[in-house]
């Protein structure tokens, strides 16, 4: 647990943040059309280490905690004093979620917020925007992925006891959910933590938007364009990354 760079505002809750990762060589496989293993592992890694550092320099953050089985992972979380939950096995999603609340529970801690590794345009706005909504007992803010189909933030106070319900569909599971359980639930539509980056069309999407802010995403970005090579001019519009190749074996 971390707790001496929250900064008590008032209306504000500091913030328990949870992030899982799977596996490096288990990650993103919806990008191998676009990236080959190896690219794909250092993709995730650039993404961790971006979302890392953000909450480091946060003081709305509270605590980290890093759902993870993976050395490398483990040992980035570290670095920035994130507490590392080590799982023997990948077993899910909603599993390890489950697992951090629980530690969050005994911990004492009054909120969690689930973040995914791969949302490089989330900023210190989107953290301030959250922290407001921790504000209330027994609330729940869900941000939706950008398709409007998944859940790419969901903040529960208190951590522990809503059925976490992730992938596939899981935006509205987890809205209906909290109808169901007469929770104050509020749905935070941020631009920036709505992008996950699943899809080749996403790599795309990330590499237009972060042209105009070099403050989010800066690892991720340089990875992409200056190590993986990929064009960023194609990203421009009318660009098409997939008919031109986009110079990674397509
Ligand atoms: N600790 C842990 N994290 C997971 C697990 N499954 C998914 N995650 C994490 O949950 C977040 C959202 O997962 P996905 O978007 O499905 O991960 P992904 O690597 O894009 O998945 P694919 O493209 O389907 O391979 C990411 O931070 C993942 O690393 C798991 O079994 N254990
Ligand atoms: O929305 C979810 O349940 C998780 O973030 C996984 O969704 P994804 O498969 O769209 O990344």
């Amino acid at each position: 647990m971390i707790g001496r760079r929250f900064r008590w505002v008032e209306g504000q809750q500091g913030l328990h943040v949870v992030v899982p990762v799977k596996s490096l060589a288990q990650s993103k496989s919806r990008l191998a059309p676009l990236l080959a293993a190896q690219d794909r592992q250092k993709l995730t890694l650039a993404m961790c280490s971006d979302i890392l550092q953000l909450l480091r320099g946060s003081q709305t953050i509270q605590s980290i905690s890093v759902v993870t089985r993976d050395a490398q992972v483990a040992a980035l979380a570290r670095a920035v004093d994130a507490t590392v939950l080590v799982q023997q096995a990948d077993c899910g999603l909603t599993a390890a979620v489950e697992a951090a609340a629980a530690h969050l529970a005994r911990q004492g801690a009054d909120n969690l917020l689930y973040l995914p590794c791969d949302v490089p345009l989330l900023g210190y706005q989107d953290l301030e925007a959250l922290a407001h909504c921790a504000g209330r007992p027994s609330s729940i803010a869900i941000v939706p992925s950008h398709d409007g189909e998944g859940t790419n933030g969901l903040l529960c106070r208190p951590p522990q006891g809503f059925p976490f319900a992730f992938e596939g569909n899981s935006f509205h599971r987890h809205r209906a959910a909290a109808r169901e359980a007469n929770l104050c639930m509020q749905v935070l539509r941020l631009d920036g933590p709505a992008l996950d980056i699943d899809k080749p069309d996403d790599v795309e999407r990330f590499l237009k938007r972060s042209a105009g802010d070099p403050s989010v995403g800066l690892r991720t970005r340089r990875l992409l364009l200056d190590e993986l090579q990929l064009r960023q001019e194609m990203a421009g519009p009318g660009g098409d990354f997939a008919r031109q190749g986009f110079g990674m074996g397509l």
